[in-house]
C-alpha cells in the first residue's frame, strides 16, 4: 500500500477500482460485525429498547435524541457511516489528502461507480408553481433542492477537528496528553452551588419558548442498536468497548461529588449522509427541517403530516380536552391509568410539562384559525384550510421569534447588524437564495444550547390567581404526560401561569443542580450531568474548539491564560483562573464552556461568541427561506392586509386565546412590571382573519 501511496499517478485504473472496492468491502464488514454485537448486547440484555418499558436515565435521553423514522435514518446513516469508513481507509492506503482523492479523476470515477449509483439519498424535483412549503423543507430553494431538508445533514463553518480529520472524536490536548473530562470541566466552570441566581429580567417562557423554538430547526439523532435499541456504553469489556463505534463514553473523575462509577455513558450521533454519497468526513444528520416552518407542529414529512390532521376542516387532531393526540410511539413514561404519549410533530413534546404546554398553545391556536377560516370561505376544502392555516402559524411563529424571543438573547445593535427584525409595516425582502440554511454544527451542539444555564431546578403549577398550587422538581416530571393530564387536563394552564410568572435562572456560566448532577434521574439513581453531555458532544462530532470559532467571528482568539492584549478579553479574570485550571492551552477550550463563560454585555443574554453564532444562525434562516413570512410575492406571499394582521400577533394573546388566563403582562417572555402591566386579555389586539375571506370571482 504504501507503494501505491508513492505512484498514485502511475496506478492503472482497475489497481483504482480495486483499492477503492476492499475499502468499501472493509467497511461494509465492519458494519456487520458491528450489527452483530449490537444483537450480542441486546440478548444480553446490556442495551434496552424503549418499547420493553425503559424507565431509566439511559431510555430518558434515547427518548430525547429519539430515531423518527427508523427505517430512514438507519439506510441512511449505515451508507454514510460506510461511505465514511471507505474514506477513511482508502486515504490510509493511498497516502493521498481528502481533497486530493476527491479531485482524482480514477478514484473519483471509481468511487461512484460502486457507491453513488445505489445511493439512497433522492434529489427532489420541485415544481416551482406550487405555492405551499413541502413538509419536509425541499424545494424551498429551487437551485438546490435538498438544502435544509429533513434527514440531511449538519453545517460545517470550518474544518473539522477529529483526531484523525475524518471521525474520530477529539480528545487529545494541543499540547499533548488528553484533553481534561467533561465532568471535570463541568464542575469547575458550571456548577452553580451559592451563585446560582434567578434572572431580574426574563420569565421561565424565555427558556421553554426557546427550546420550542429550536426543536422546530434542530433534532439530532443517536447511534441505534440492534431493533432501534438503545445503546448502553458503560461497563463493557475493553475489546467490545473498541468495536462498538458508537461508544464515547466519558471518563468520571475520582472523587466526584456525584457520581460514583467513573464512566457516564455516551452514544454518538447519528452520521448523516452526503446527497450525492461522496467520499467525506463524518456530520450529524438533522432529522427537523432547519427552515422555521413549525415542523415541530407538524412533522417532517406528508405522512406524518396525514397522522397528525384530522382530516376535515383544515384541523389537526386534538384530544376532546384540547391536548394533543396520543401516538403509539413509546416516548414517555405512563404512570397513571389512563395517561397516554402526545404525539405532535416532534416527539419531545413530552420532555418537560412546559414544553408540553408550548406545543399545546400552537395546536390549539391551529385549529382556532382552521376554524376561523372555514367559516369565512365555505368553498375551501380541508387541504386548502389546513395550508393556509399552517401559514398563519408559521407567519407567527417567525414573527414572534425575530420580534419578542431573539432581542431577549442579542444586543439591539446585534439585532441590526444581521438584520434579524421585521419591519413594523408591510413587506421587507431579504431572500437570498445563495445563501444556505442548514444548521451549523456549533449552533445546534453549542451556542444555542445557551439556555440550558436558565434552566430552574423545580417547576410549579401556578393558580389562576397567581398563587401557587404544587412545586415539582424538574427530575420528576421528564417523560411524564400526569403532569399535565391532571385535573382532565387544567393542570396544563396552571404549568403555563408558571412559566409567565416565574424568573428563569440568570444567563451565566452556572447551572443548576437538576439538570447538571440529576438530569434524568431514575429509580436507580442513576442519572447524567447535561453540560458534560454538551461538551461531549461536541467533541463527537469533530466541532473546531473556542478559539477557531473566535476567528471565524473576527474575535480575537486567546494565546495566553490572561485578561490583557493576547488573553481571553472577554472573560473575567476569575474565570481566566479557573480555565487556566482545567485546560493545558487556550486552544484546548471547548466552544460550550469558552462561549458560556464570556462576560455578558448589557442588553445580551451571551458574550460575543455564542452572539456570532446565534445571530449568523438566524439570519440564514430568515434570508435563506424563500417563503419567509414578510416577502412580497403575489403567489406565495401574504397580502399587505394579511402581512399587517400577522405583526400585530403577540405571545399574550397566544397564552390567553389558548389557556385559561384571564390577566396577563403584555410581554410574556419578561417580568410584570411598570413598563410591563399585566392586561386583561380582551385588550390585546388578536389577528383580525376578514383579510383571508376569498372575494368570489365575477
Ligand atoms: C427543559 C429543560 C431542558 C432540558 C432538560 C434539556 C436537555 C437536553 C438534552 C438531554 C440534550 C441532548 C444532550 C446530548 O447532546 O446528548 C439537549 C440538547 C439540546 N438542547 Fe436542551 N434541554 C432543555 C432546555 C433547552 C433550551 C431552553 C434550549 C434552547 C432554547 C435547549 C437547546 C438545546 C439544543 C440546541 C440541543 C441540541 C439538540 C439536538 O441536536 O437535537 N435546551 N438538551
Ligand atoms: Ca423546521
Amino acid at each position: 500500500t504504501e507503494q501505491l501511496g508513492r505512484e498514485k499517478r502511475q496506478v492503472s485504473y482497475p489497481q483504482i477500482y480495486q483499492t477503492v472496492k476492499e475499502c468499501i468491502e472493509e467497511a461494509n464488514n465492519e458494519l456487520a460485525i458491528q450489527k452483530q454485537i449490537d444483537k450480542y448486547m441486546m440478548d444480553t440484555g446490556v442495551d434496552h429498547h424503549v418499547r420493553d418499558g425503559g424507565v431509566s436515565y439511559l431510555s430518558h435521553l434515547g427518548r430525547f435524541l429519539y430515531t423518527k423514522n427508523a427505517e430512514k435514518v438507519n439506510t441512511l446513516s449505515d451508507k454514510a457511516w460506510v461511505t465514511v469508513a471507505a474514506t477513511k481507509k482508502l486515504l490510509r492506503r493511498t497516502g493521498m489528502t481528502l481533497p486530493q482523492l476527491k479531485s482524482h479523476p480514477g478514484f473519483l470515477d471509481a468511487w461512484r461507480r460502486q457507491v453513488s449509483q445505489s445511493c439512497p439519498f433522492v434529489e427532489p424535483r420541485c415544481d416551482p408553481s406550487v405555492i405551499y412549503r413541502t413538509a419536509d423543507g425541499s424545494c424551498n430553494n429551487l437551485n438546490h433542492s435538498s438544502v435544509g431538508a429533513a434527514y440531511t445533514r449538519q453545517r460545517r463553518m470550518m474544518d473539522n477537528s477529529y483526531e484523525d480529520g475524518i471521525n474520530q472524536p477529539r480528545q487529545v490536548s494541543c499540547k499533548g496528553g488528553p484533553l481534561p473530562s467533561p465532568r471535570t470541566i463541568s464542575n469547575i466552570i458550571h456548577k452553580s452551588g451559592h451563585c446560582s441566581l434567578p434572572s431580574r429580567r426574563l420569565t421561565v417562557l424565555a427558556m421553554q419558548f426557546g427550546q420550542f423554538i429550536e426543536h422546530d430547526v434542530i433534532s439530532t439523532p443517536l447511534q441505534r442498536g440492534f431493533n432501534s435499541s438503545d445503546i448502553m456504553c458503560c461497563g463493557l469489556p475493553e475489546e467490545i468497548l473498541k468495536k462498538r463505534s458508537q461508544c464515547f463514553p466519558i471518563t468520571i473523575p475520582d472523587g466526584d461529588p456525584r457520581f460514583k462509577e467513573h464512566c457516564m455513558s455516551f452514544v454518538r450521533a447519528t452520521p448523516g449522509l452526503d446527497k450525492n454519497c461522496d467520499m467525506g468526513v463524518r456530520s450529524p444528520m438533522n432529522q427537523a427541517t432547519s427552515y422555521m416552518d413549525g415542523s415541530q407542529i407538524y412533522g417532517v414529512d406528508v405522512d406524518e403530516q396525514l397522522k397528525l390532521r384530522a382530516g376535515v376542516g383544515g384541523l389537526m387532531k386534538m384530544t376532546p380536552l384540547g391536548l394533543p393526540p396520543p401516538t403509539e410511539d413509546p416516548i414517555c413514561i405512563q404512570e397513571e391509568p389512563g395517561d397516554y404519549c402526545f404525539g405532535t410533530g416532534d416527539f419531545r413534546v413530552n420532555h418537560v410539562p412546559g414544553l408540553t404546554v408550548m406545543h399545546t398553545i400552537f395546536l390549539r391556536q391551529h385549529n382556532r384559525i382552521a376554524t376561523g377560516l372555514a367559516l369565512l370561505n365555505l368553498h375551501w376544502d380541508d387541504e386548502r384550510i389546513f395550508q393556509e392555516t399552517r401559514k398563519i402559524i408559521i407567519g407567527c411563529l417567525q414573527h414572534l421569534v425575530y420580534n419578542s424571543l431573539l432581542p431577549t438573547i442579542l444586543r439591539n445593535e446585534d439585532m441590526d447588524r444581521y438584520g434579524l427584525w421585521s419591519s413594523d409595516y408591510g413587506y421587507s425582502s431579504s431572500y437570498n437564495p445563495n445563501e444556505d440554511v442548514s444548521i451549523m454544527m456549533g449552533f445546534s451542539a453549542a451556542a444555542m444550547r445557551f439556555p440550558h444555564t436558565r434552566i430552574p431546578n423545580v417547576q410549579s403549577m401556578v393558580n389562576k390567581d397567581y398563587t401557587v398550587r404544587q412545586d415539582a422538581p424538574i427530575f420528576e416530571t421528564f417523560d411524564k404526560p400526569k403532569f399535565v393530564l391532571q385535573h382532565l387536563g387544567k393542570a396544563l394552564a396552571d404549568f403555563g401561569r408558571w412559566l409567565v410568572s416565574f424568573p428563569v435562572m440568570e444567563d451565566d456560566r452556572f447551572v443548576e443542580d437538576g439538570v447538571r448532577d440529576f438530569l434524568f434521574l431514575d429509580d436507580k439513581g442513576e442519572s447524567f450531568d447535561l453540560i458534560a453531555l454538551n461538551l461531549q458532544r461536541a467533541r463527537e462530532q469533530g466541532i473546531p474548539p473556542y478559539n477557531r470559532w473566535r476567528r471565524l467571528c473576527g474575535l480575537k482568539p486567546a494565546l495566553y491564560f490572561s485578561t490583557g492584549p493576547g488573553g481571553l478579553v472577554d472573560h473575567e479574570p476569575d474565570v481566566v483562573k479557573l480555565l487556566s485550571s482545567v485546560y493545558k492551552h487556550p486552544d484546548d477550550i471547548d466552544l460550550f464552556s469558552g462561549g458560556l463563560s464570556e462576560k455578558i454585555p448589557v442588553g445580551a443574554a451571551t458574550g460575543p461568541t455564542f452572539a456570532c453564532i446565534i445571530a449568523t444562525q438566524f439570519k440564514n434562516v430568515k434570508v435563506a427561506d424563500r417563503f419567509w413570512y414578510e416577502n412580497y410575492n403575489p403567489y406565495t406571499g401574504f397580502t399587505p392586509n394579511q402581512l399587517n394582521e400577522i405583526k400585530k400577533t403577540s405571545l399574550a394573546k397566544i397564552m390567553c386565546e389558548n389557556l385559561d388566563i384571564q390577566y396577563i403582562q403584555r410581554d410574556p417572555l419578561s417580568f410584570v412590571s411598570e413598563k410591563n402591566p399585566r392586561v386583561s386579555c380582551q385588550s390585546l389586539p388578536g389577528i383580525d382573519l376578514q383579510y383571508w375571506q376569498e372575494k368570489m370571482k365575477g
